[in-house]
Parts: structure tokens; C-alpha cells; sequence
């Protein structure tokens, strides 16, 4: 459930190797030997009469050194293996000089690549062994032009520690960069092989231990995790089937107020006031400019409607931060974004939310664009009740004053230091949803699916995480578990659907 950076995966290797003594040469064995025994479960899995051929591509670097061992075990297993090194061995240092000894004196068939041509004709596959978390930047010839070649050849790849081309912390696609079938990665997951599109181009993730002991993690403090059920019950203590007390009440679940909606966006207050009792929560109430509140009469007969004066036009303005904040009086939490629109003096209405209002604060969509264009948000007083933001790539970079692709190019560390810098928790959403807490915990998200960028989706999801923030759970607890099981209930709703395409954002409610 860890997952590192190649810097934070270096200093692990060094710990294990000069403090705890474990020797280099036999982390690179137990790579070279659990990359071996995945192809051989691959090979047998597949129902073809297979050559057993398999060209094993070899960097200069330890990457290089896991594919040599594998070549070794392999042939042990039978297989007929093929070296090729990107370059000379005469480049090689420390123990690729011990594995090429070893191969030399085992006789085993290797030529040095020089961009000559390669006959793919009788291979079943190929081993990427050319680079790992030593990668700098895009690849370079002659490891560009071996790369293109590979993905040129059809065949199934099976890449060692990080498809070569990969950044292993951002998940970001050097040119060119290996597709590959299945990426055996060792010792920890690596933060590149679970953000996009480094999570696609990597095909089948699978964690190999080399002999690292996890413990080490602690030891170095790593903060980032893959969320596994194991990390919501043993780290968050929280247990996904949200069991219940028998003598409870509607009381006992908290009230969220929920402040959204106009005319022209109604659905999202409705999506997220409805959401909120999914999650669980006792009771909702929702305020809304009072036109809208007509409209929504016995639409929802569970959610409670409390209509704040507007201008006769459905939409918000700045005199109606003074209910709110008496109507946040005997609430848990507040859910304040969805639908809301844009208005006059908006800032100063948020400014005041912010500065008086007592119980936690989930903030969404307009409510995260007007902080992006409150000029001294940096300069508001923090607060002592917790805040979650769910920002999507856009509303984040507009927070950021940043581009999409600068988000997108760096999630986990974007969403770390903007949850720290602000002491509150920040839910970047997209293709795994980064979930980054004040006291450096971020997790990843691996539930949901393309289905669900769709309208209302993260109305459903504010509404998900407050309502579970209303019942006790800690922010860092309901936004983890909020995520995970909106992604959950996206999933059930789109394999009950001709396909994700038609899935729209009640369908992920109906799943809750
Ligand atoms: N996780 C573990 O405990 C272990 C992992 N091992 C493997 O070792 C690699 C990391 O090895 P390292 O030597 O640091 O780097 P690489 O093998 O990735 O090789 C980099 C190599 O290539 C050169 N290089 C760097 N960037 C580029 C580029 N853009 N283009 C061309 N060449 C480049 C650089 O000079 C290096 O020489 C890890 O991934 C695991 O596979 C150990 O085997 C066991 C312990
Ligand atoms: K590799």
C-alpha cells in the first residue's frame, strides 16, 4: 500500500543495503528472480504453443542488472533468451559488471544493440530492463530509438520496475515511451505507475518484494498510499460497510446543511442534499434562493428546504450570509458549491462563511472559484474546524494560478503542499483522485471510472463527503472513504449499463 518516489525508493535501497546489510547483488537476485516468475505464470496462462523465445533488452543501470538475473532464471525455466544491451558493457559499473561476469561465464547469448535493425519473427515477448527509477528526463539514443522499435513490434511487453520512458514520480510519458502489458515493480509502487497516463501505459501493475523489509517505510516516513480496503480499516480505522449502532437515532447521524443551487443549476443542490442522506447522514437541509425553493417543493420530500430571499432572480447574494451562518448553528457540517453560481460581492460572502461559521466545511466547484479569485484567501484566518476542498484539475489550477497541465503533470505533490500550506484537505479529483491531508498523508484512489466524468458526478461526491463528515468521521477519514465509495458506486452503476458511456450522475446515487 506504500507508494514512493524513485528519490525516496533510492534512499530505502541505500538504508537496506549500508544500514540493515542486506547486500545489493541479492536485492537485484530477488528482483532478476520474481520478474522471471511472473513471465513463466504469464507463459503458462496463455493457451498458445509458445516458442518460450523472449528478448530481454538490457540498460546500463541496476534496471539493467534485474533483467540479467531474469535471463538467468529464465533459462533455468527452460525459456530460449536473447540479450541485447542498449550499449557496450564496457559502460557497465558496480554490479552490472558482476551480472555481465556472470553472463559471460554462463555463455549466454547477448549483442550489443547500435541501432542495428531487429527480426522480431519467433519471439513471444520481450523484457524491458532498459530503465528504471534512474531515469532522467526523455530517453536518449540510442534507448529512444530501441524504444520505438519495441512499440513498433506487437509484441507483449513485460517492463521491469517502470516501463522505460516513464517518470516514476509523476506518472508523466517521456518521448518515446514504452507500452507496456504488465510492469512488475519491486520492492514498492512506484507514484508514477498510478497517476495517468503512467497507470495505462504500464498495463497490469504487480508489486514484487525483493527483500526490502516494509518496515523501512516507516522508518523513512513514507506518507503516500494506494487505497486498499487494508488502508481504510488498518490506517484510517474506518470500515467501508459502514455498519450501524441498533439503539441510534436521526440525530445521531448529524444534519448537513447544504448551501447550493440557482435556477439554471438546481440538480446540483438536489444530487448533493440527496447524496448526503445516501452517505448516511440523519438529516439534510437545504438552502437555496427562494425561487429555486418553489421549484424544488416535494421533489425530495427527505431533505428539509429553508429558501433565503434572492432579487426574484433564483440566484445568490451577499445578504444571505447571515442565515446561513444562524441556520449553521445546531449543524455538523456545511457542504457549500454546488450549483451556487457566481454573484455580487461573493468573496466577501465566502470571507464571512469562512470567519463565522463553527463546524467543518466541505467546499466545492463555484465556492473554490470564488476563493481562486478571493485576492487574500492567503491572508484569511485559519480555522480551527476542518475544511475539505474537491477541487477538479481546473478549479485547482485556477487556485494555483497555474495551467491544467501543470496539475496534471504533478498531482500528489501539488495536492500535498497545498493541503499543508492551508491545514485543510484537498480531494483532487480525475483518473485516480488524490486525496492530500494537513499532516502529509495522501492516498490515491484506484475506484471510479471514465463513466463518471459526467454533470453531477462531483455534486455526488461533495454531498458523499459531507454526509459522512456529519457522522463523526475525522476529515481526513470521510474524504478517503468518501472517494473511495463514490468510485465504488460509479463502478456498480456502470456494470449495470450498456457500457460507462450513458452513465450519468443519479445513476451513482441509486448505487450508494
Ligand atoms: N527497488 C530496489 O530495491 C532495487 C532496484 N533495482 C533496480 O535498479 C533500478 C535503478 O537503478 P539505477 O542504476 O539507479 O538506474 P536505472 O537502471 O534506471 O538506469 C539509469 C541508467 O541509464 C542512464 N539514464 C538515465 N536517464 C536516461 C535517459 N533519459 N536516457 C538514457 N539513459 C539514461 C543513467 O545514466 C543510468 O546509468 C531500479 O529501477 C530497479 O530496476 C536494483 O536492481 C535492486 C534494488
Ligand atoms: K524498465
Amino acid at each position: 500500500m506504500y507508494v514512493v518516489t524513485s528519490d525516496e525508493m533510492r534512499k530505502l535501497d541505500h538504508y537496506t543495503i549500508n544500514t540493515i546489510g542486506i547486500p545489493s547483488l541479492v536485492l537485484m537476485e530477488n528482483a532478476g528472480r520474481e520478474v522471471a516468475n511472473e513471465i513463466i505464470i504469464w507463459t503458462k496462462k496463455q493457451n498458445k504453443p509458445h516458442h518460450k523465445k523472449w528478448l530481454i533488452l538490457v540498460g546500463k543501470g541496476n534496471n539493467g542488472g534485474d533483467g540479467l538475473v531474469a535471463a538467468r532464471h529464465l533459462i533455468e525455466a527452460g525459456f530460449d533468451i536473447d540479450i541485447l544491451y542498449a550499449q557496450s558493457p564496457n559502460l557497465f559499473k558496480g554490479d552490472m559488471i558482476t551480472q555481465h561476469h556472470i553472463t559471460k561465464k554462463l555463455k549466454l547469448s547477448s549483442n550489443v544493440y547500435q541501432n542495428k535493425k531487429i527480426d522480431w519473427d519467433g519471439y513471444e515477448g520481450i523484457i524491458d530492463a532498459l530503465l528504471g527509477t534512474g531515469t532522467r528526463g526523455a530517453p536518449r539514443d540510442p534507448y529512444a530509438s530501441l524504444i520505438n522499435k519495441v512499440n513498433e513490434s506487437n509484441l507483449p511487453v513485460f517492463s521491469i520496475d517502470i516501463p522505460s520512458g516513464l517518470d516514476a514520480d509523476t506518472g508523466v510519458l517521456y518521448q518515446p515511451c514504452i507500452k507496456a502489458e504488465k510492469t512488475i515493480t519491486l520492492a514498492f509502487l512506484k507514484c508514477g505507475l498510478i497517476q495517468s497516463p503512467g497507470a495505462e501505459t504500464a498495463g497490469d501493475v504487480i508489486v514484487k518484494p525483493i527483500g526490502i523489509p516494509i518496515t523501512t517505510a516507516k522508518q523513512f516516513s513514507i506518507q503516500t498510499f494506494s487505497l486498499q480496503p487494508s488502508v481504510l480499516e488498518k490506517k484510517l480505522n474506518v470500515n467501508v460497510n459502514l455498519p450501524r449502532e441498533s439503539n441510534t437515532h436521526k440525530g445521531t447521524y448529524g444534519h448537513v446543511l447544504v448551501v447550493a443551487g440557482t435556477l439554471q443549476m438546481s440538480g446540483a443542490g438536489l444530487l448533493c442534499s440527496k447524496t448526503a442522506l445516501r452517505a448516511g447522514c440523519g438529516l439534510v437541509t437545504w438552502t437555496l434562493p427562494r425561487m429555486v425553493a418553489n421549484q424544488m417543493l416535494g421533489k425530495l420530500p427527505e431533505v428539509m428546504l429553508v429558501p433565503v430571499e434572492d432579487k426574484n432572480n433564483g440566484e445568490w447574494n451577499v445578504h444571505s450570509a447571515e442565515d446561513i451562518i444562524q441556520l449553521s448553528e445546531n449543524k455538523q457540517v456545511l457542504v457549500i458549491g454546488p450549483g451556487l453560481g457566481r454573484f455580487e460581492d461573493d468573496e466577501m460572502w465566502l470571507h464571512k462563511l469562512w470567519e463565522r461559521i463553527e463546524c467543518p466545511i466541505v467546499l466545492d466547484a463555484d465556492a473554490l472559484n470564488i476563493l481562486s479569485d478571493a485576492e487574500h484567501f492567503d491572508k484569511w484566518s485559519g480555522k480551527d474546524t476542518p475544511v475539505i476542498i474537491t477541487p477538479h484539475p481546473g478549479e485547482m489550477a485556477r487556485l494555483l494560478k497555474c495551467t491544467v497541465k501543470e496539475v496534471q503533470e504533478n498531482r500528489i505533490q501539488i495536492a500535498r503542499e497545498y493541503a499543508m500550506k492551508h491545514k485543510i484537505v484537498v480531494v483532487l479529483k480525475g483518473a485516480h483522485t488524490v486525496i492530500a491531508t494537513a499532516n502529509e498523508n495522501v492516498y490515491i484512489n484506484h475506484t471510479g471510472n471514465a463513466g463518471m466524468a459526467t454533470g453531477g458526478s462531483g455534486d455526488v461526491l461533495a454531498g458523499m463527503i459531507g454526509g459522512l463528515l456529519a457522522q463523526n468521521y475525522t476529515a481526513e477519514q470521510a474524504a478517503v472513504l468518501g472517494v473511495y465509495l463514490h468510485g465504488l458506486a460509479g463502478d456498480r452503476a456502470a456494470a449495470k449499463r450498456y457500457s460507462q458511456h450513458s452513465l450519468i450522475a443519479g445513476d451513482i446515487i441509486d448505487e450508494i
